[in-house]
């Protein structure tokens, strides 16, 4: 016999400098951390129950201007929070917690369990992937020339880097995307325009970029009809993020014309584990590639995503480089001089984690 037992705790952790979901901005992050811990009831007072933490955090709530952040999470931390502590309680076994991930309606929530129930399980790989790709964007006012030159400091092994485009001028971007080929022409991109092309834009934009150093255009159009055009237009190939958490989403019928290239999935947008890897069961069989990526979770959520990565698409480098600008880590450590944990509730300079709300 064993039995489970949980506790909850919110967490807020501020960023060093605003981070992009979409056209928006965040200057902070919060999110509930759920700690696990497995006894077994049969075994004597020294064995050591087991433990495993959970980042579930929704990519909602409001950006730093005060506007609610659209097009990621439909559910709001509230509602996991009262999900959680509601039916927590009646979840005493693995088979019970594991059934809940499946089931959860929020899909943060489902992502959380089931990342807690895999751990217990030691179906989560130890063993991280190799480094993931550097994310990266121009930050307010920056010059073309200061991104070219991160992007000419890093490592020589490098293979792929992710660009954020229509986010400001056409102009500015090409500048851009050529400075950072100038810097590294051995670099494949792969760019994130957040659906903020029209079709017309997207093809002005693409036509003048070379398609062979480029990997793919995520969500490039406003109207998703528009990706196959893009594709004949251009040759440039396409992938899709945010509209796979759509209940509409659909494989197209002819992927290979389609120019659809591969899914970024970011497990948190989309359910438990079980759920993500039928998605990649699915776009795998239709011989398309699946790339994890970030919902811009605190050090505990990047360490799950590694580590699931990993374990589902080990041929693949996943988009987690958005730990930089987070003030503190949260329950695992990534580098950073202070680190909240759950069993220690505490408010340093805005980052603050609480106690349990079970
Ligand atoms: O995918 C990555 O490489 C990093 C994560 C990322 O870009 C992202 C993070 C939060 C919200 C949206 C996005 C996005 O892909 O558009
Ligand atoms: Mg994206």
């Amino acid at each position: 016999m064993s039995e489970l037992s949980f506790t909850l705790h919110p967490y807020r952790i501020p960023l060093s400098r605003p981070l992009p979901v979409g056209k928006q901005r965040i200057s902070e992050r919060q999110g509930l951390v759920l700690v696990a811990t497995l006894a077994d009831t049969n075994a004597d007072a020294s064995a050591r129950p087991l433990q495993a933490f959970a980042d579930i955090a929704p990519l909602s709530g409001l950006d730093m201007d005060g506007a609610p952040i659209m097009g990621f999470s439909q559910e709001s931390l509230d509602d996991c929070r009262e999900w959680l502590l509601s039916h927590l309680p009646g979840i005493h076994s693995l088979e019970a917690l594991e059934q809940a991930a499946d089931t959860a309606p929020l899909p943060a929530v489902g992502w959380g369990l089931g990342v807690i129930a895999a751990t217990l399980q030691g179906q989560l790989p130890a063993a991280k992937p190799k480094a993931s790709v550097p994310l990266m964007y121009l930050q307010q006012d920056e010059p073309v020339d200061a991104l070219t030159a991160r992007v000419a400091r890093l490592s020589p092994t490098t293979r792929f880097v992710k660009i954020k485009v229509a986010q400001t001028s056409m102009e500015t971007e090409l500048k851009l995307v050529h400075g950072v080929l100038a810097a590294r022409p051995d670099l494949k991109l792969r760019l994130d325009a957040n659906q903020g092309f029209s079709l017309e834009q997207a093809i002005d934009f693409c036509a003048c970029l070379p398609a062979d150093a480029i990997d793919y255009i995520e969500e490039p159009c406003l109207n998703e009809h528009d990706h196959g055009a893009l594709f004949r237009a251009t040759g440039i190939h396409f992938s899709l993020d945010e509209s796979l958490s759509l209940d509409n989403f659909h494989f197209p019928d002819d992927v290979q014309a389609s120019g659809l290239r591969a899914l970024i999935l970011k497990p948190m947008l989309l359910g438990s584990p079980a759920r993500v890897q039928a998605l990649i069961d699915e776009a795998h069989e239709r011989g398309l590639r699946c790339v994890i990526s970030s919902s811009l979770e605190s050090s505990l959520g990047i360490d799950a995503l590694a580590r699931f990565a990993a374990a589902v698409t080990p041929d693949e480098a996943p988009g987690l480089d958005t730990l930089d600008a987070f003030e503190v880590d949260c329950v695992v450590p990534s580098g950073k001089a202070r680190r909240l944990m759950p069993d220690a509730p505490s408010d340093i300079q805005g980052a603050e984690i609480g106690a349990s709300l079970l």
